[in-house]
């Protein structure tokens, strides 16, 4: 698992309990699946079709730093499965699971069309002259 991103916990985050609010935690990790999915399938219609269990195994506070994880469970033909993982940044200690988060990438016209990938790539990879 990879932890590319990572989020401060800001007073405008918090639910009446003062912790992290999930919705709050489900919107980054949409935002992180997404952005991992056109990256990967080199396209920018890619839509959320399917989130699987998602664990709040526990929470986090003010000031808290936490990082989201990704990784590729799968390629489809349309579709690229995902698995996350939000760890907090200083303890390692998890924060949310989702086993599978199924991204569809789409046509012009809004519908399914195939991605042609079969395994991860890497954006330095595809630069002609790296650096
Ligand atoms: C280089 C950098 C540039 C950066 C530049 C930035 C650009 C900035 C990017 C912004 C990125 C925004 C992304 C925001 C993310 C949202 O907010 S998306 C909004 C919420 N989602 C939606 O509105 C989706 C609504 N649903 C739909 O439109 C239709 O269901 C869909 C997605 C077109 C699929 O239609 P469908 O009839 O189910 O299609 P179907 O061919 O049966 O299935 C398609 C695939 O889904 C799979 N599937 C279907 N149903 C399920 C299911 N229930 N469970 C699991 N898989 C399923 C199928 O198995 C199939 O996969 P493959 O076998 O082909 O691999």
């Amino acid at each position: 698992m990879n932890y590319h991103t990572r989020k401060w916990v800001k007073p405008e985050d918090l639910n009446p309990n003062q912790s992290l609010f999930g919705g709050k935690l489900l919107q980054w990790i949409d935002e992180e699946a997404a952005l991992y999915a056109v990256i990967q399938l080199e396209n920018k219609k890619v839509v959320t079709k399917y989130i699987s269990e998602i664990n709040f195994v526990s929470s986090a506070k003010q000031g808290d730093i936490i990082e989201i994880g990704i990784e590729v469970s799968a390629f489809g033909s349309t579709s690229l499965t995902l698995k996350c993982a939000v760890r907090n940044k200083m303890t390692h200690q998890t924060i949310i699971t989702v086993e599978r988060i199924v991204m569809v990438n789409l046509d012009e016209d809004g519908n399914p069309k195939p991605h042609g990938k079969t395994k991860v790539e890497f954006v330095k990879d595809r630069l002609i002259n790296p650096s």
